[in-house]
């Protein structure tokens, strides 16, 4: 009997697709030079002229092999089309050359993913980010993000920002409509959101936790920022059995804060939210599920942040389908007062503590 597919590829289509996995590393690292050495940009710069191997080569300044093995590999990669003996940017050439988003998981994939994903396996069978290694002695990404060099912690903080900034000032409105005095920002990591709320209310005031070190460099920035007056510092380890939050805020906020942690963690630290919350106080989740997407790229991106997560953060955390983070609210004594809806890659998610 003949085996039936869900997808209904041909074979030859379906071959395809899987060369494409089977050399996706080396069309990456060829993809990542053509940008880098200016190729894509000079070939941009001609538009449909195109440029042959020749003109290319002195154009970026490469031997004339370089060009070839670049060119040629771009082709596969469908970053270039053959017109005769000239190459010619095609529409992901030039997606991959400036599209911010592309630009941020390709610096972010090679910086701080590419050696580590060696050790995707081994971190999946430990339950640990095996892969980490490659870059310091910490059990956590989050330990040694300051001590990361400076480019790899770029790459990081680009990424991380890319998918929080613009959505910031969309959900203020909403965060702000009950006109909270104390905020309480858990996971604040460079201060960002913290700044937000200043420049939102000039009268709110902001509780910070985080790690210790992480909490250093908020102070820094919120310093520079001239806000410090109006924000509290609390270094704390949300994985402490006994860490308890502090209390008297309206409003408990968490971005891209839970999917740095497994169920069972995010169940505990939602606990520890639900001490220090009364029948008026809300808890606002903001998160990239992976089923709220819009796009297929925005899809692909978020699933892929998961591996991420499993071979360097630390080993056990992901990015959740939306309902996996209804099921640890539930566990922890929370209901969702109202879905406050996706902007962007993010679900904003507003919680109450459950009644009785
Ligand atoms: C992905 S960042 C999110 C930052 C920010 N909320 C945003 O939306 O951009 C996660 C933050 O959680 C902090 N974090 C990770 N593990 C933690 C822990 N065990 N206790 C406290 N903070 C932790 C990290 O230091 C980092 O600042």
């Amino acid at each position: 009997m003949k085996r039936r597919f869900p997808d209904d590829r041909s074979n030859l289509e379906a071959r395809f697709a899987a060369q494409r996995l089977a050399f996706g590393p080396m069309m990456f690292q060829a993809t990542r030079v053509l940008r880098r050495c200016g190729a894509l940009a000079f070939l941009y710069k001609r538009e449909l002229d195109g440029a042959s191997v020749e003109e290319l080569a002195e154009a970026v300044d490469i031997s004339l092999y370089a060009a070839r093995i670049l060119l040629e590999a771009g082709l596969a990669a469908e970053l270039v089309q053959l017109e005769g003996d000239r190459y010619v940017i095609t529409r992901v050439g030039y997606f991959v050359l400036r599209d911010p988003m592309t630009e941020v998981n390709m610096n972010f994939v090679h910086d701080v993913c590419y050696r580590s994903m060696f050790h995707f396996e081994e971190a999946l069978a430990e339950g640990k980010p095996a892969g980490l290694r490659e870059h310091g002695d910490w059990a956590t990404v989050y330990e040694g993000l300051t001590q990361l060099p400076t480019h790899v912690r770029d790459s990081w903080l680009a990424f991380d920002h890319y998918y929080s900034d613009g959505v910031f000032e969309g959900v203020l409105p909403k965060v702000f409509a009950s006109e909270p005095a104390r905020v309480l920002d858990v996971g604040g990591n460079t201060g960002k959101f913290a700044l937000a709320c200043c420049g939102h209310d000039p009268k709110v005031e902001i509780t910070i936790v985080d790690l210790p070190r992480q909490l250093e460099l908020a102070k820094a920035n919120l310093r520079e920022a001239g806000v410090a007056s109006r924000v509290e510092f609390v270094a704390a380890n949300m994985l402490d059995p006994e860490v308890a939050l502090p209390g008297g805020h309206d409003v408990i906020w968490m971005s891209q804060f839970l999917d740095c942690f497994s169920e069972a963690e995010i169940v505990h630290i939602l606990e520890c939210a639900a001490r220090v919350m009364d029948a008026d106080t809300r808890l606002y989740i903001l998160e990239t599920y992976w089923d709220r997407q819009d796009y297929e790229a925005a899809r692909y991106a978020v699933i892929n942040t998961s591996l991420y997560f499993t071979a360097i953060a630390n080993g056990n955390s992901k990015m959740y389908h939306s309902e996996r983070m209804q099921a640890c609210l539930e566990q922890a004594g929370l209901v969702l007062d109202a879905d406050l809806g996706t902007m962007g890659y993010h679900t904003l998610f507003r919680c109450k503590k459950a009644q009785g």
